[in-house]
């Protein structure tokens, strides 16, 4: 014979009881069904109760409201034929809860009893109306009456089961019949006086279970509206899947962690008999769901399942004076549990300086209130501070009994969640390793399930949200990279890269909860969106709080280099193609390396010498295998390189400048090109790359344009380069009077760096260096006369955005 159980949601309304049913019939085994209440019911009976007390007739209303759902759920599911028993037995049993309500208003007092016996008739009702459609099916059955064959103390709203006499009531109840088909409403008891008790929230459960442990049951099936018990709770987690088999005490330690499919109590009696214990969906029979059993074994993974309880508070008693003196924690836990506090968490350093308690957070308050008091006079005397009070938390927690004895679990845990910025304010772990506990703000509980997920439960692919400001050239380019790029990450990087926020200088685009931007409409639907605030940018960055979350700033601007600190604070890695941060006050640039280093984040900028050429990259990995630069020679403008690789007096250097700008290789403005100051920012980006501390000011800059040229706008800027042609003339034919060629040279050396523009002769490095190119020289301790070469495009929207996205994977790969 086995048990199945049928919750609130499986018995709603008329088509899912029909539902219900049809799973009931469709098995041949002897069976005993529980059921619970109407979905809703009980919320409803306990709200009628407590308005009664408060003298309030609105209950009349809610017991109205829950006779008609009741009537309507029988006059649907009923032939008319079989209504009217059924009918009149819910009109009897609301005249006898109208005047319980009744009695509770008068005497304006609601006791625990009484309100047991309230709550009770929603099992009552539900479980007569089914059995009045199983006879309307001709389905042979009899219904029990829970209240019974269940014993329990007088305990009220959480009764304690008396289990010698229950047993024998229930064998002796089911022995005494020849039917192969029994119904009793869950949730409901009696104790030795006869009055109604209740076995506490979810208790239809503990009531199924407690049949099945009485009758040796061949299985007991708890039937739900989800399929089985979930890797996490898949609300939060899109990747979660159903676990297919859990041992019983992973299951408590899972359903304990807020899974609400099964009731944990209940899985003591099935437990202690050994009964499977199958987790299934009422609206998808036919999936297998979740069986638990003794050592039942899951797919191999360690980590059986994750899960969270929020609305936590974490208390802690600190103080020298507890250190080697027994009983301050015996009378801590005596305090809370004077106040029926439950603990839900406990911690203690070996330095014995504090002791760490998690509580439920609508018990925070009294709970301060009783320890202060029981520790008043050591307070007073400074031997321990008040008691500390943290609220807004959330304990999050891996469960698995694989996890024993095997080393890593813990570090790959709290790794995951420092490099995604999530604190955790303190751990426990108990001696079964069962379950690892840690506690950390609620704000990050839904992020930090999925970074969990992900490192436990996904090798399959690694999820990176991605948010780019600045679409113009080069982030344009990007975009159409990740896209074509997307499947090819996934299958061989198990990488997959979502564009999760778009901006530019006039609008911001974020994809909804969990999806990420349509990057074949991006253009259409930015136009769309809201206007670019970039503080609204940032804090709607922080406030989604995704995991491996990468902030991309391919714009030229100040103030959205002002926000990577603000994000990097909160582990969000910057990719920045713009190097005003890089090239801003060395204070800054170190502030930024530092944040990045201590909130686990990345702050990458390679593009920003040399677009997609690997030249910091170079440079950082000669550093950290020991080398030390001793010079380097550059020609690092790609627009410069142009500029001067085609201008032969021909056309008017303007037209030539002009042409570089329309190929995408100048700075949004051209005049940080030709004054040298890009390539001044360049070089000191590399400086400070190879340790030294420099600014701007230290930079001696040998530029070639006339300081007319700098006055105005861009347009009076091409207007005056073409005033001046018989200044760039001439500097060309000097050059070439020389039978050199003009570059733009940047060198550090001993901590001064120079830029400017040379005469460079055939011999040179230099010489043969083409259309946009960009060149580097690294002379270090192992390269001191011959150097490391870098070279090739070093400007263009494409090499830059590609340069982009190899940061991007870098950042993804860590
Ligand atoms: N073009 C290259 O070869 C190259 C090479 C290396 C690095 N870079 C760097 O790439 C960056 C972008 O260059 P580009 O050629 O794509 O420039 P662009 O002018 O084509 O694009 C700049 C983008 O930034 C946006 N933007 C500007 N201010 C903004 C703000 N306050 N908020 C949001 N968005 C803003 C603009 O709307 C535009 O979408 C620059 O920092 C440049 O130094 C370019
Ligand atoms: N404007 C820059 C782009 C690369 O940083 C150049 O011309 O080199």
């Amino acid at each position: 014979m086995k048990v199945l159980k049928f919750g609130g949601t499986s018995v709603a309304n008329a088509q899912n009881i029909q539902q219900t049913v049809s799973i009931i019939l469709r098995s041949a085994e002897p069976q005993i069904v529980v059921v619970s209440a109407l979905g809703g019911v009980t919320d409803l009976l306990i709200k009628a109760g407590t308005l009664a007390e408060q003298t309030n007739d609105g209950y009349k209303e809610v017991l109205e409201q829950l006779e008609l759902k009741h009537l309507d759920a029988a006059r649907a599911l009923l032939p008319v034929t079989h209504q009217s028993s059924c009918l009149s037995m819910i009109k009897q049993q609301f005249n006898e809860l109208d005047e319980i309500c009744s009695s509770v208003f008068y005497l304006k007092e609601l006791s625990l009893r009484t309100r047991d016996r309230i709550i009770g008739f929603g099992e009552l009702l539900s479980s007569k109306i089914i059995s009045a459609y199983l006879l309307s099916q001709q389905a042979a059955h009899e219904w029990v009456d829970s209240r019974q064959v269940i014993k329990t103390n007088s305990n009220h709203g959480f009764a304690a089961v008396n289990f010698p006499a229950t047993n024998a009531f229930i064998q002796s109840r089911i022995n005494q019949s020849d039917k192969k088909l029994f119904l009793a409403p869950g949730f409901i008891a009696s104790d030795e006086q006869g009055n109604t008790t209740t076995l506490g929230r979810g208790g239809s459960d503990y009531t199924a279970a407690i049949f099945a442990s009485a009758i040796n049951a061949s299985s007991l099936e708890i039937w739900t509206d989800v399929t089985g018990m979930m890797t996490a709770d898949p609300r939060w987690v899109s990747n979660a899947r159903t676990i297919k088999q859990i041992s019983y005490r992973e299951a408590m330690e899972l359903s304990h962690f807020g899974a609400k499919v099964i009731y944990p109590p209940t899985i003591q009696p099935v437990m202690q008999k050994n009964i499977p214990t199958w987790v299934k969906n009422t609206f998808a029979p036919d999936e297998a769901g979740t069986v638990i059993e003794e050592n039942g074994v899951h797919d191999g993974e360690m980590i059986t399942g994750i899960s969270s309880i929020n609305s936590i508070a974490l208390l802690s008693l600190e103080g020298g004076g507890m250190v080697g003196i027994p009983g301050f924690s015996k009378r801590l836990f005596e305090s809370l549990a004077g106040e029926k506090i439950n603990v839900i968490l406990i911690t203690q350093s070996s330095s014995e300086h504090s002791i760490c308690v998690a509580v439920n957070s609508a018990d925070a308050a009294k709970a301060k209130i009783a320890v202060d008091t029981t520790f008043e006079i050591e307070i007073s005397s400074g031997k321990v501070e008040p008691l500390k009070l943290e609220e807004d938390l959330a304990i999050i927690a891996l469960v698995g009994d694989k996890m024993k004895s095997h080393p890593g679990i813990s570090g790959r845990m709290f790794g995951s969640l420092g490099r995604n910025g999530i604190n955790i304010r303190a751990i426990a772990q108990g001696s079964s390793e069962r379950n690892i506990s840690a506690v950390i703000a609620s704000a990050d509980v839904k992020k930090g399930v999925n970074v969990l997920h992900e490192a436990f439960f996904e090798e399959v692919y690694k999820q990176v949200n991605i948010f780019v400001v600045g679409l113009g050239n080069v982030g344009s380019k990007l975009i159409s990279q990740l896209k074509q790029q997307q499947q090819f990450l996934l299958e061989h990087l198990n990488l997959q890269v979502r564009v999760t926020g778009i901006a530019n200088s006039r609008k911001m685009l974020f994809a909804d909860n969990g999806n990420d931007i349509d990057l074949n409409n991006w253009q259409i639907n930015l136009q769309q969106a809201p206007d670019m605030h970039l503080d609204a940018f940032a804090d709607t960055i922080i406030a989604k709080n995704l995991r491996n979350s990468v902030f991309v700033d391919i714009t030229a601007n100040e103030a959205v280099a002002g926000i990577y600190s603000r994000l990097l604070e909160k582990s969000v890695s910057v990719v920045a193609c713009n190097k005003i941060a890089a090239s801003s006050a060395y204070a800054n640039y170190s502030k930024l390396k530092s944040l990045a280093k201590e909130f686990n984040a990345l702050y990458l900028f390679e593009t920003n010498v040399g677009a997609g050429l690997p030249i910091i990259g170079s440079l950082n990995d000669l550093r950290r295998s020991g080398d030390q630069i001793n010079k380097i020679q550059a020609v690092l403008s790609g627009t410069l390189n142009f500029v001067f690789n085609n201008y032969n007096g021909t056309t008017s250097f303007a037209s030539v400048v002009k042409q570089a700008q329309d190929e995408g290789y100048t700075e949004p403005d051209p005049r940080l090109d030709l004054g040298g100051t890009d390539v001044m920012r360049k070089i000191m980006i590399l400086a400070r790359e190879a340790g030294e501390k420099i600014e701007m000011d230290d930079i001696t800059n040998n530029g070639f344009l006339p300081a007319s040229c700098f006055e105005g706008t861009v347009a009076d800027f091409y207007a005056e380069m073409e005033k001046q042609e018989a200044h760039f003339k001439a500097i060309y034919l000097e050059a070439a009077a020389n039978n050199c060629k003009l570059k733009f040279v940047a060198s550090y050396e001993n901590g001064k760096a120079t830029v400017g523009l040379q005469h460079i002769p055939a011999h040179s490095d230099f010489y043969h260096l083409y259309g946009k190119d960009n060149i580097v020289l690294f002379y270090t301790q192992r390269y001191p006369e011959q150097p490391l070469v870098v070279k090739g495009a070093g400007a263009g929207a494409d090499v830059t955005a590609s340069g982009v996205f190899a940061d991007i994977i870098r950042v993804a790969r860590v």
